[in-house]
């Protein structure tokens, strides 16, 4: 049976499994995705100064419509094999089939994800988003838009997070960066886009 946490949260509706991937199938999946990928480091504004993105990133999907967030507009491409194979699995215990994925690779501590909402419009009302992670345990934050409620989640290698039904619209996530020194880190977010 696979193991599952489900932090009881107001306004939110989470699934995590911790090993959905074991540790040999995720070092596998890291290594290739790694290696296969052409990452890009984009340029985003943040209070009108243009700066480097603190990661790197890949767009995948299965159309070729653009996808705009943080201001900045990606252009997919197809989906490579270790993709779908991916996909396909984590679409077992999701409720819609996905259309995308953003890969964001985190080379180091120092690299980062700031605070924001998966709510862009093109994903739709109340999106699921499937977060799968390789490599390097990172932790993940989340804090509601209006209530004074947190909640601290540890990525692990192989896992899966499952954010759904009003969590978008009442909450917030963060990756931040952290001091210990550590190896890089992948994350895919497989999305629906309209
Ligand atoms: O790296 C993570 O776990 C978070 C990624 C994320 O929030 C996103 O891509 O929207
Ligand atoms: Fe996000």
């Amino acid at each position: 049976m696979m193991n599952i946490e489900t932090p009881n949260l107001p306004d939110a509706e989470i699934l995590y499994f911790p090993d959905f991937f074991s540790e040999t199938e995720a070092d596998l999946y890291s290594e290739r995705i790694l290696k296969d990928t052409a990452w890009r480091q984009d340029k985003i504004k943040i209070f009108g100064k243009e700066m480097l993105q603190p990661r790197l990133t890949a767009l995948f999907a299965e159309n070729t419509k653009s996808y705009t967030y943080s201001g900045l507009t990606m252009h997919p491409e197809a989906f490579p094999e270790v993709l779908l194979e991916i996909k396909q699995a984590v679409e077992k215990v999701s409720e819609v089939r996905f259309t995308a994925c953003l890969l964001n690779l985190y080379r180091n501590g120092r690299d980062s994800m700031g605070w924001h909402a998966d709510d862009e419009k093109e994903l739709g009302r109340n999106p699921e988003i499937a977060s799968v992670s390789f490599g390097a345990e990172r932790i993940f934050h989340l804090k509601h838009k209006k209530k004074n409620a947190r909640f601290k989640l540890k990525l692990e290698n192989g896992s899966l997070l499952i954010m759904k039904g009003s969590t978008q619209h009442f909450w917030k996530h963060q990756l931040p960066k952290t001091k210990m020194e550590i190896g890089h880190r992948i994350n895919l977010t497989f999305r629906k886009i309209d």
